[in-house]
Formats: structure tokens, C-alpha cells, sequence
């Protein structure tokens, strides 16, 4: 699968390994350097790459999440500097593991945010780091230090009243369920397994299918034991997801919105907790008389695992 996979101006496919070194971006002349960082166990190679000097290649993120020959993670996001509604701002380019292109990712801009902090190139004290996805502004806010939790304006949700049907697969047993698609700025389609341990359950080695098929695919959120939080008027739910162009991953800041806005039709319920297997989420929706969910907000943890440098030999190979 193919992708533009650049930045919004980018035009150049060169594979990596063709591009000279620069001291200026991520491609110096000691190898690649890149942050290993996650949120909540969805993982990410993450490239700072503030003058806009290196491609992504989708063969080439391709490697690099490889778990066994490469760095391994469920993306790769390169950080450009952007003009983001006036503002200095960052860019975010995600690309999926499998090479194909993103348009938004909740973990990713996060872990985007703190990578940014940690190399010292936003100063948190600024209180808001403004991001751009592909799919418009997502501004970052650092709430909590120590092990950082950082909040997102995910902006509007389109939940879809009218149900598709999935193909839910257990050990003992296969389920015809109604999903909802959810628009967070990225395609989801989230199915309501029930309570009890339902969600552990479910097979997610491949996606379950839907019908009809969403023509751009979908990321698919197994949900379950929906129901009150720990305080009053909040919600709770626990997720698994299948993510486009990735597989089954620990976490996905989008789908727990999505999961959020799915639940909320039933409940009306605007503040949730999601349980991923990775950790926990935080979703704050703002509702609208007539007009749905106007905004959201996700607050989760970031951490950089590692600041390496990927060899130019496995460059030069991984382009080929
Ligand atoms: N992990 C992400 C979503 C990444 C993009 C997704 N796989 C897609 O293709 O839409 C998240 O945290 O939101």
C-alpha cells in the first residue's frame, strides 16, 4: 500500500539511503537519529526533523517498525516546524507500520509534544504546543510533569447513526454485531461486545470484517464493560483495537475518543475513562444541542524510551 506520506509541500520519494547527510536534520553523518517514545504502549519511532530535510519512505518506516530486523513500533511521526493558524507550530507526518499514510493520531501527538519538550526544542512552560495533523490543528497541553500527562484538543466527532455490521470472532463463538463509524479526524468503527470479560476475548490477530466495507478502511474498537466511572456523572469502558495499516496495538488515542462518543449516544455521558490494554486514557466530549460533538479532548502519558542512532549500513539496506 502506497501513500503521499510527506509533508503538505513535500513532492520528493527519494528512498533515504539516497539523501546526503545533513547536520541539520535527523540524517547525520553518523546515521539516523531517532527517539523511541510511546503513550500508553502505542509505540512510535519518532524523527525531529525541524528545517523539513528528510522524506518519509514508506519502505523505510516500513523497516524501522519491523519488531525483529528494525527499531520496532506502530509508527513512525516525523516532527517538521509549521505555521500552524499563524502560530510557530509543528507538523506532524505519521506514517503506519506498514508504510501507508496517517491522518491523526491521539498517542502519536502526544508522544509528538513531549519528544518536542525533551529535546528541548518547545519550552512546556508555554502552556500549549501547537500541533497540525493531516487532519487540521491538534494543540497540546502539558498538564502533569514527573511521568507527563499531556491533553489534546481532538476537535469535532461525527458519530454515523446508522449501523454497520461486524464479524466479531471469539475461540468458541462468531457475532454478527451492529458498530457505529466515527469520524475523529481518522476513520473508526466501534463495536459494543458486553460486559464481562467479552473484550479479552475477542480475536484481533485480523480485523474483524464490517459490512458494507468502509472505502478508505477503518481502525475497529472492541468495547465492553461500559458504565459508571468513579465519580459521578463520569463514564467508564475498556477497548482493544485493530488499527489501520498496523494490526492489534496496545492503545489509540483516537479510538478511545471514538469509543467515548460511540458510548456516549447511549449513556450521555461527556467525561470517560478508557481502559486500553497499554493503560488509561482520559476523554472529555463537549456536546451540542442539535449539533453533536462539537469537540473532544484526550489526555494521556508520554515517555521516551531511547535517543539512538540507526546505523547507515541498515539505511542503505532498508532503502534498497
Ligand atoms: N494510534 C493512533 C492512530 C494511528 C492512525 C491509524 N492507524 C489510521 O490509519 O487511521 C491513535 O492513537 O490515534
Amino acid at each position: 500500500m502506497s501513500t503521499d506520506v510527506g509533508s503538505p509541500e513535500q513532492t520528493s520519494t527519494r528512498p533515504a539511503g539516497s539523501r546526503s547527510p545533513s547536520t541539520a536534520g535527523p540524517l547525520r553523518a553518523d546515521g539516523l537519529h531517532v527517539v523511541k517514545a510511546h503513550g500508553t504502549g502505542n509505540d512510535f519511532v519518532v524523527l525531529l526533523d525541524p528545517d523539513d530535510t528528510f522524506a518519509l519512505d514508506p519502505d523505510l518506516v516500513a523497516a524501522l517498525c519491523d519488531r525483529r530486523r528494525g527499531l520496532g513500533a506502530d509508527g513512525v511521526i516525523r516532527a517538521v516546524r509549521a505555521d500552524v493558524d499563524g502560530e510557530d507550530g509543528w507538523f506532524m507526518d505519521h506514517v503506519n507500520s506498514d508504510g501507508s499514510g496517517a491522518l491523526m493520531c491521539g498517542n502519536g501527538v502526544r508522544v509528538l509534544a513531549h519528544c518536542l519538550v525533551d529535546a528541548g526544542l518547545v519550552d512546556p512552560a508555554a502552556g500549549v504546543v501547537p500541533v497540525l495533523s493531516r487532519s487540521g490543528p491538534r494543540p497540546v497541553r502539558l498538564v502533569a510533569g514527573g511521568y507527563p500527562v499531556y491533553s489534546v484538543d481532538m476537535g469535532p466527532v461525527q458519530v454515523d447513526p446508522a449501523p454497520v455490521a461486524v464479524v466479531v470472532r471469539s475461540a468458541d463463538r462468531e457475532r454478527r454485531l451492529p458498530g457505529l463509524r466515527v469520524d475523529v479526524g481518522n476513520p473508526h468503527v466501534v463495536v459494543d461486545v458486553g460486559p464481562g470479560d467479552a473484550v479479552d476475548g475477542v480475536l484481533l490477530l485480523e480485523r474483524p470484517s464490517i459490512d458494507p466495507e468502509p472505502v478508505d478502511g477503518a481502525n475497529v474498537e472492541v468495547v465492553g464493560r461500559i458504565g459508571t466511572g468513579e465519580t459521578p456523572g463520569t463514564g467508564y469502558l475498556q477497548m482493544r483495537v485493530h488499527e489501520r495499516g498496523v494490526g492489534e496495538t496496545l492503545s489509540c488515542g483516537t479510538g478511545a475518543v471514538a469509543a467515548a462518543a460511540a458510548a456516549s449516544l447511549r449513556a450521555s455521558v461527556t467525561r470517560w475513562t478508557v481502559d486500553v490494554p497499554g493503560g488509561r486514557l482520559r476523554v472529555r466530549l463537549r456536546r451540542r444541542e442539535d449539533e453533536g460533538i462539537v469537540g473532544s479532548e484526550l489526555a494521556g502519558p508520554a515517555e521516551v524510551v531511547a535517543r539512538a542512532v540507526v546505523d547507515h549500513a541498515w539505511l542503505e539496506r532498508a532503502a534498497r
